[in-house]
């Protein structure tokens, strides 16, 4: 089998990096070119020594890969870069973005929760989000795929099959989240010092998250109707790993039946046996998502709970899963490997 040959934009970050180590093994891709700001011009094995025993091309700055060598593209720039660098790629590549530029559909919310309009309104329209387990057939079909955000996906695998299958109460929804410090991507900056997050532990983005936006817009149409959950993240002082903990009203056997035949034959998402609750370090290095429902104490109330490893499938597996459906690859090609214990 010809290999598709695979650009990653964004190479010397987290997410690169994490693309880098799952694509090294994959049957069906080769990597033909890395890019970096910063670091171009250096070799992958001085940013990143863990991969110093792959051969691989040397960063470059993007305007320096040829689009001839390129099949499809990963993108994992900082948003607003991300839009100006797609728009200038070549129509007929394939990309799978792994930043928020492309994720909401309506324009004016997306100025709302970044800041500023979007510059590509039409790459916009065209984008399918990324929620593999959700939108599989469209993405099949796709040029461009949005991946999610990384709290995003987690509160939306715990919530959106129950708004579905109607067995919450859709105004009744608080997601309350635990996330590694890799989410904020490996550019220094304050507050992700080492110092000012091991021993401790604090909320941050108090229901103002841009998360919501993802929320709002997806949970909405799951439920056909207007949804805006009550989201506060926290920063947890270990590397990777997410751990969403959600509030909600409704029956929890019902709620267990309801995840248990939405997610039955979905590789990578295991729903667990009703009263377990998921962890973080069963999830680590791997494409899997655990959810578990726990009853609460008080009738007619569930804690759901969702885990998964923020690198992985909130980032760069779930990006290649995206992308094995485009190129018309098995999905689970390349991710198959099992979390990393202990
Ligand atoms: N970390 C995570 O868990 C998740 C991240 N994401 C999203 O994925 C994207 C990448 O995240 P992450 O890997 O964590 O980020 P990092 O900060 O670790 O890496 C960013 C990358 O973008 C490059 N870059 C920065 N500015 C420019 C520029 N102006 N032009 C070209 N390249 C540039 C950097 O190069 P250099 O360092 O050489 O300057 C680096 O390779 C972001 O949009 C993020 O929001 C999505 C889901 C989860
Ligand atoms: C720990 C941490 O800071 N995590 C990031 C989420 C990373 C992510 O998914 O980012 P994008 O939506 O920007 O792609 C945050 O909560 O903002």
């Amino acid at each position: 089998m010809e290999k598709a040959r695979i650009a990653i934009l964004g190479a010397s970050g987290y997410t690169g990096a994490e693309l880098v180590r799952l694509i090294a093994t994959h049957p069906g891709m080769r990597i033909s070119a890395l890019t970096a700001e910063r670091r171009a011009g250096e070799e992958m094995s001085s940013v990143f020594p863990h991969l110093r025993h792959l051969d691989l091309p040397r960063l470059v700055k993007i305007d320096e890969v040829d689009p001839g060598d390129v099949e499809l593209y990963f993108c994992a720039l900082p948003h607003a870069t991300t839009q100006e660098v797609i728009s200038a790629l070549p129509r007929n590549k394939m990309i799978v973005d792994l930043s928020a530029d492309f994720r909401l559909d309506d324009p004016a919310a997306y100025k709302e929760w970044y800041g500023h309009d979007h510059l590509a309104l039409d790459l916009q329209e065209e984008a399918v989000y990324g929620l593999t387990e959700f939108y599989r057939d469209r993405i099949k079909g796709a040029r461009l795929v949005a991946g999610t955000g990384c709290n995003a996906i987690t509160g939306q695998l715990a919530v959106t099959p129950l708004l579905k299958a109607g067995v919450i109460d859709p105004d009744e929804i608080i997601i309350n989240l635990a996330t590694g410090v890799s989410g904020a991507g490996r550019a220094p900056k304050e507050g992700t010092l080492h110092a000012e997050v091991s021993e401790g532990f604090h909320a941050y983005n108090i229901a103002r998250h841009r998360h919501i936006a993802e929320f709002e817009q997806e949970f909405s149409k799951a439920a056909g109707r207007p949804v805006s959950p009550t989201f506060v993240p926290h920063l947890l002082p270990q590397n990777r790993g997410i751990l969403a903990t959600v509030y909600v009203k409704g029956a929890a056997q019902e709620i267990h039946a309801a995840h248990a035949a939405a997610f039955r034959d979905e590789p990578f998402v295991t729903v667990l046996p009703f009263g377990e609750a998921p962890a973080t370090r069963h999830v680590r290095g791997s494409n899997h998502a655990h959810i578990g429902v726990v009853a609460d104490r008080r009738p007619g109330r569930a804690i759901v709970f969702a885990a998964l490893d923020n690198l992985v499938k909130g980032a760069s597996g779930q990006a290649i899963q995206n992308a094995n459906l485009m190129l018309g690859l098995p999905e689970t090609m390349g991710l198959e490997a099992a979390p990393l214990f202990p």
